[in-house]
């Protein structure tokens, strides 16, 4: 092709993605747009192509990033090549929406015509203003009789502070607006620019695991070209391979002979590990590199984490194929070797949010079969000792003697949380008890305040979000960042059983928060602790100093007491269930301890706290 064929083929290309908060009709929009280009017949269209996890359609989330290539015949007679990129809808995944987002020119902002706009509306309206996306505003579910398209233009307006009278009208339910979606998508969204001469740039938003081909990269091409056979190079880790096949999802994979810039596409090259192949890395020829590597990449690190052991010791190694398999597809994942006296052999894992470690232990339990505990969610918290050295430490038993303890930092995040201003009191209430630190407070119209606290991320993965949840009446929304560490009071609170430290069951608490977190797990163990042929004893330790206690009496209860006559299909069925829940028991010293005494500490919510 000629220097000018090849600007009119930019010319045809437009790269979005389709940003929106929780539900607002993203995948839905997706699939219309799919079905309207012809990229999948509707025979073939299995609902909501681009979550292609089964876990994701069942809870109607999307987790993996995926890009497709679409055609498209405009009514100015081109026909468009269009790449869709998928994002992640969940405050989880902000990184990896960002890092997609900087793929595409342009993003589609999808708000919910009744629901209107909401924080993680907000926030990826900032991510994609932060990328220097064109946003094109659309209001969808217009079907809805709740819906209010006037109003909602003025939020988008007021609240964003992007125009929003001309917003695409949409009902991705009934297929309304979409057409004209499509022409706005081509007149709207800019066509990518870059330079085809200049050596390889290219960005990785994604990578999947292949069995068959090792680590697929999702990637868009900003300078240059790659061709099979070419030597490339990532330049985070400096590691080269040698390409073995570039294509586009349409939506399944198609080979193509190269990608060119403006592209985006898929690059294969026996990359055998998805830890060398970061979200947001750039690649480049490794004979002809660029001189400077996209802007924005950065190592992504767990924010929780959590032991997970098998319920039967025997199935560790089963456990450790499992990690490595789902890890190959999923780079944020991490896990070393963890054993508890309690638990026996296990893993601490690391994960980016509560919503990650609940998909990662249900695609164990669901894809892998296995039975597992897993011990309370912490964050990792820097531990400064007299002598001057740092330590990390993502587990209570890690934490050392007091004694040797100058200070402990924690991680703190900056929270947004976006209300109806009726609602501003509850906020800074919950806020407030959850040793959150007001920082600011923005009316984004009349109605509408962005609330700003620095709050302990410790706090958040507790109970935060549920409790603003039913202190708001589901009102108020929430997005966070990570914002740094910060000096607190944390001491470690260990539960004893018949006098015995159960290291499993042990967490890192304020000092402020400590005597009363002492006391309510102790009463939820003693209902949680199923009776026994002898008594337990329940105790919660600062370390000699007993905060709590509480008696689990002697007395093995018969499920099938309470039953009147001789019904015994129905006795059995009680049987089978207790046997059941039985393969979540532990052995802990002599004491049987089930899997929710282990999560317990996550559930005391306030009104377990006011008790
Ligand atoms: N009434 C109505 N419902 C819609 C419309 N578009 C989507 N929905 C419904 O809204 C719900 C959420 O839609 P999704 O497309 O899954 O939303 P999403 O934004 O992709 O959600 P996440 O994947 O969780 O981020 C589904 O039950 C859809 O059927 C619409 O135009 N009208």
């Amino acid at each position: 092709m000629t220097d000018l064929d090849l600007t009119q083929r930019q010319k045809y290309i437009r790269n979005f993605s389709i940003v929106a908060h929780i539900d607002h009709g993203k995948s839905t929009i997706a699939d219309r747009i799919l079905e309207m280009t012809d990229t999948v017949s509707e025979r073939d269209m299995e609902n909501q192509v681009l979550d292609d996890m089964d876990i994701e359609r069942e809870r109607g989330i999307t987790i993996k990033l995926n890009a497709v290539e679409l055609k498209y015949q405009a009514h100015d007679g081109h026909v468009y090549t269009f790449h869709l990129i998928d994002t992640p809808g969940h405050v989880d995944f902000s990184y990896e929406v960002s890092r997609s987002l900087a793929a595409c020119e342009g993003a589609l902002l999808v708000v919910d015509a009744a629901q209107g706009v909401q924080a993680q509306t907000m926030a990826n309206a900032y991510l994609a203003v932060d990328n220097d996306l064109e946003i094109v505003p659309v209001i969808n579910k217009i079907d809805l009789p709740s819906a209010d398209v006037t109003n909602v233009k003025a939020e988008i307006a007021d609240m964003i502070g992007i125009d929003a009278d001309d917003a695409v009208l949409t009902s991705a339910k009934k297929g309304t607006g979409i057409a004209e979606l499509l022409e706005r998508i081509v007149s709207d969204v800019p066509a990518p620019t870059g330079d085809i001469n200049k050596p390889l740039k290219a960005l990785i938003f994604d990578s999947v695991y292949d069995s068959y081909r090792g680590v697929v990269l999702s990637v868009r091409i900003f300078e240059g070209q790659v061709k099979v056979g070419d030597k490339i190079e990532l330049m985070s880790n400096g590691k080269q391979f040698e390409v073995t096949e570039v294509g586009v999802m349409s939506p399944k994979a198609v080979p193509r002979a190269s990608l060119m810039v403006g592209d985006v596409g898929y690059i294969t090259a026996s990359i055998k590990n998805v830890q060398d192949t970061r979200v947001g890395d750039t690649i480049t020829l490794a004979d002809n590199p660029t001189k400077q590597a996209l802007a924005g990449y950065r190592k992504i690190t767990p924010m929780v984490y959590s032991g997970m052991y098998p319920v039967d010791n025997s199935k560790y190694e089963d456990l450790r194929d499992a990690l490595e398999k789902l890890q190959l597809n999923d780079a944020s994942l991490e896990y070393e070797p963890e054993t508890s006296q309690a638990l026996g052999f296990g893993f601490r894992v690391g994960f980016l949010g509560l919503l990650h470690m609940d998909v990662i232990q249900e695609r164990l339990e669901r894809e892998f079969n296995l039975d597992l505990i897993m011990t309370a969610p912490s964050v990792n918290y820097k531990i400064i000792l007299t002598d001057g050295t740092i330590k990390v430490i993502d587990n209570p038993s890690q934490m050392p003697d007091p004694s040797e303890i100058k200070e402990i930092q924690e991680p703190v995040v900056r929270a947004e949380i976006m209300v109806p201003k009726d609602y501003v009191g509850a906020v800074m209430e919950l806020s407030e008890r959850k040793r959150g630190q007001f920082q600011t407070m923005d009316y984004l119209d009349n109605y509408h305040v962005n609330v700003i606290y620095k709050l302990p991320l410790a706090e958040i993965i507790y109970d935060f979000f549920d409790s603003l949840k039913s202190s708001t009446h589901g009102f108020a929304s929430l997005d966070y960042n990570i914002s740094g560490y910060e000096v607190a009071k944390m001491v470690k609170m260990d539960i004893l059983l018949n006098k015995e430290p159960v290291d499993a069951l042990s967490f890192i608490v304020h000092e402020d928060f400590a005597y009363d977190r002492g006391r309510t797990i102790v009463q939820k163990l003693k209902h949680i602790i199923p009776r026994q042929q002898f008594e337990v004893a329940i105790q919660a330790a600062i370390g000699t100093k007993v905060v709590a206690r509480s008696t689990v009496k002697a007395y093995r209860k018969d499920v099938t007491g309470p039953l009147y006559g001789g019904d015994q299909t129905r006795k059995n069925k009680l049987l089978d269930k207790q046997k059941r829940g039985k393969k979540r028991m532990k052995e802990v010293g002599r004491v049987t301890v089930p899997q929710a005494a282990f999560m317990a500490v996550l559930q005391m919510g306030d009104d377990d706290l006011k008790k």
